[in-house]
């Protein structure tokens, strides 16, 4: 259950009279999340979503996060608008926390995936992409190669309690990968910009078979497009029994192509890239396993579901991804 700060009714009527979206009719959290406090607002106008952000989010780069999905909703990506308050502020404070209302999406994610839900992901990302040239302020991915090797570092004690030869397992990769990112020594440079470097099944609606939105932009960064491809493909081309789907990955591409062509340095980056998105979730949910309570509200993520992604794409290194 996300909800790690409650917000009581007078807080609540309070807050909302600086905005002109209506008096509030109810206001529950929401179970699904684990970073931040989400709530279903309605008011007397519409249905909104209240975050109050708790966890990873940084604060002084909410105004970038917001001002990202602001300026993509604007302009025509189905993600949710920051909502501005009478004064033509996105971001306040509530509860103590900083706190924004966004637009309601409707649909939901589906735990079913198939290969045109991943060509619809791969258009709807391409989309995304080609949106954020328009939008310059850039943001560093924080949780980038360069954060990998402290993230191992952080592991290395507990590490092996989840798995025997764990920790060496990702070092073994991690040594091969580092060298070979794009823009490294003489590797090529990527095409890049915004990309939300999170796109999971969880953050993609669909409604009635169609793509209906994106959410959760709070992992959004400028980096290279192909990249969030490469993190796509691991979060939706493996079968539940972590088996790699080809005719998914295919889709996704080709989904993504249609809207904005690969150049050939992108696909022929696209294995070292799988192996470092890989990487980047198997850590995060290796650092997470080992420093989250096992009584905390949280449901962990199971970091093994990313190692055994990551030893598929680390084999395919050198080679093209797809056949
Ligand atoms: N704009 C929106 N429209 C409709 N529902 C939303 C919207 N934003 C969030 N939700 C609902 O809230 C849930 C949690 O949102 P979100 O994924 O952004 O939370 P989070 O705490 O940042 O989670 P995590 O980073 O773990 O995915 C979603 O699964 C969805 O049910
Ligand atoms: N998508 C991440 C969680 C944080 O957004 C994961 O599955 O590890």
């Amino acid at each position: 259950m996300a909800v790690y700060t409650e917000v009581p009714e007078e807080a609540l009527a309070a807050f909302l009279e600086g905005y002109d979206i209506g008096r509030p009719v109810s206001c529950h959290g929401i179970a699904e999340g684990v970073e931040n406090s989400n709530f279903l607002l309605k008011t007397t106008q519409a249905t909104f979503i209240l975050t109050l952000y708790e966890r990873r989010v940084n604060p002084d780069e909410l105004p970038w996060f917001l001002g990202l999905m602001q300026y993509l909703a604007q302009h025509g990506l189905s993600c949710p608008l920051p909502v501005a308050d009478r004064q033509g502020r996105t971001l306040r404070t509530l509860s103590g926390k900083p706190a924004a209302i966004t637009t309601f999406l409707p649909g939901g994610w589906s735990r079913q995936v198939d290969t045109d839900m991943c060509a619809q992901v791969g258009a709807a990302m391409a989309r995304l992409h080609l949106l954020g040239e328009g939008f310059v302020a850039e943001r560093p991915n924080s949780m980038g190669p360069q954060s990998w090797t402290g993230l191992l570092e952080a592991c290395r004690a507990r590490g092996d309690e989840v798995r025997p030869g764990l920790v060496a397992e990702i070092e073994t990769v991690l040594a091969r990968v580092l060298p070979a990112w794009p823009g490294v020594g003489n590797n090529p440079s990527l095409p890049r910009g915004q990309i939300h470097a999170d796109l999971f099944p969880d953050n993609v609606f669909f409604r009635d078979g169609k793509l209906s939105g994106l959410i959760d932009f709070y992992f959004a960064c400028t980096d290279w497009y192909a990249y969030d491809l490469a993190i796509a493909i691991n979060a939706w081309c493996f079968d539940a029994d972590r088996r790699f789907m080809t005719d998914h990955a295919k889709a996704m591409v080709e989904g993504y192509r249609h809207v904005r062509p690969l150049e050939a340095a992108e696909e022929a980056a696209l294995s070292t890239l799988a192996t470092g998105a890989a990487i980047r979730f198997t850590l995060t949910r290796l650092y997470d396993w080992i420093n989250t309570p096992s009584d905390a509200l949280v449901t962990r993520k199971d970091p093994l579901d990313y190692l055994v992604r990551m030893e598929f794409c680390a084999a395919r290194m050198g080679e093209r991804f797809l056949p």
